[in-house]
């Protein structure tokens, strides 16, 4: 009998290949995963204060063009080279966007930026470039916002960031507490660190929650929770977040939960009223400050793309704009490059400090 109380806001149930089924397609390389441990243990180190350096996520809000986004990650790459003595540079690599109310949702939930909704494409070729970065030998990061997806990529990612928007959700922290990589745990919209902090304490504990299998099938996951959960500082309610006296406010919240010292700044969203112009004020302000002898900023973050600034998504997907990001908007290649050269000129002369320290 057709049921008449369930699914009745629902349209279609499609079959979706497993997780095991996309990791057949774009299976694992040697090389890839050496690049994703080396990140990761790098991001360990820097939290556990046996490396001084600070490390920057940085990349485009969100990736819509893989061809852009490989051509980023190459330049990428050079720089991170360049920088590598006093940054470990991590490339954003972000394909789920939350939004605000409505929007696009990102590669995955719709690669073809058409309302077509091909989810297992996104999926496949999501993977797919998070490898290709990997093999170049960049490590990624990513936001994490569907439970289930993790499942399907989070092999290839280093580093995960829990959104302002569902860093209170019990879903998000119970995801996290099984996550392979350090998480960040954003401040909440509006402002409030409370839900960040309360994020990273749930998530250092072992949790058990419903969600699918590599196969598939339903499955009770149990984790062990996660030790490297910290804070990012992304401002909120109208006001940036990142100057001294925040970052003091920050690190008591820290302390009187009892959890490590560790803040990462992200330049962009409220810290910079979304005005990318502003992020380069922001990062040398923060850098001034560990200049000056603070202890507790492990890490900057900072959308930005080849192109500076952002453009709606046309009805005619061939009027893109190359390299410039359809979320957010980024600085641009030129500005990325002297962010992290002016760090790296700064930080040279600081680090041996704080590696005695
Ligand atoms: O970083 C991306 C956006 O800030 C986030 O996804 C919210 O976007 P929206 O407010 O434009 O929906
Ligand atoms: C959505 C993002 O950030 P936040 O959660 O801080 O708004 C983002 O970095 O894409």
């Amino acid at each position: 009998m057709t049921s008449r109380t369930e699914n009745l806001n629902v349209v279609g149930i499609d079959r979706m290949a497993t997780p095991a089924e996309i990791k057949e397609r774009v299976p694992m390389t040697e090389r890839a995963a050496e690049s994703v441990l080396a990140g990761r243990r790098a991001l360990v180190d820097i939290l556990e204060r046996r490396d001084p350096r600070l490390f920057v996520i940085v990349g485009p809000c969100s990736i819509h063009d893989p061809v852009a986004g490989m051509d980023y990650a190459r330049r990428l790459l050079a720089l991170s080279a360049e920088v590598r003595e006093t940054l470990c540079v991590v490339m954003r690599v972000y394909f789920e966007k939350p939004r605000t109310t409505t929007g696009w949702k990102g590669f995955i939930n719709d690669p073809r930026m058409d309302d077509s909704f091909r989810i297992e494409e996104g999926m496949e070729r999501g993977r797919r470039f998070l490898k290709d970065v990997a093999e170049l030998g960049l490590p990624a990061a990513t936001e994490a916002l569907d439970p289930i997806a993790p499942q399907y990529y989070g092999d290839l990612v280093s580093w995960t960031a829990i959104g302002a928007r569902t860093v209170e959700s019990q879903t998000h922290r119970e995801m996290a507490s099984g996550l392979s990589t350090p998480v960040g745990f954003k401040n909440g919209t509006d402002g409030s660190l409370e839900s960040a902090v309360n994020g990273i304490l749930s998530a250092s504990h072992a949790h058990s929650f419903l969600g699918l299998n590599e196969n598939g099938v339903s499955a009770i996951i149990r984790t062990r929770g996660n030790a490297h959960g910290h804070l990012v500082l992304r401002g909120g309610g109208g006001r940036p977040n990142y100057d001294t006296v925040s970052i003091t406010l920050a690190e008591q919240a820290l302390t009187k939960a009892k959890l490590p010292c560790n803040v990462v700044v992200d330049c962009s969203h409220a810290n910079s009223s979304k005005k990318p112009e502003l992020q380069p004020l922001v990062m040398r302000d923060v850098v001034h400050q560990v200049r000056e002898g603070n202890r507790s900023i492990v890490g900057l973050m900072i959308e930005s793309f080849l192109e500076a600034g952002n453009q709606p998504i046309p009805a005619d997907l061939s009027k893109l704009r190359y390299g410039c990001s359809v979320t957010d908007a980024c600085v641009d290649w030129s500005t990325t490059e002297t962010m992290l050269r002016q760090a790296h000129e700064v930080l040279r002369g600081v680090l041996p400090t704080r590696r005695a320290a």
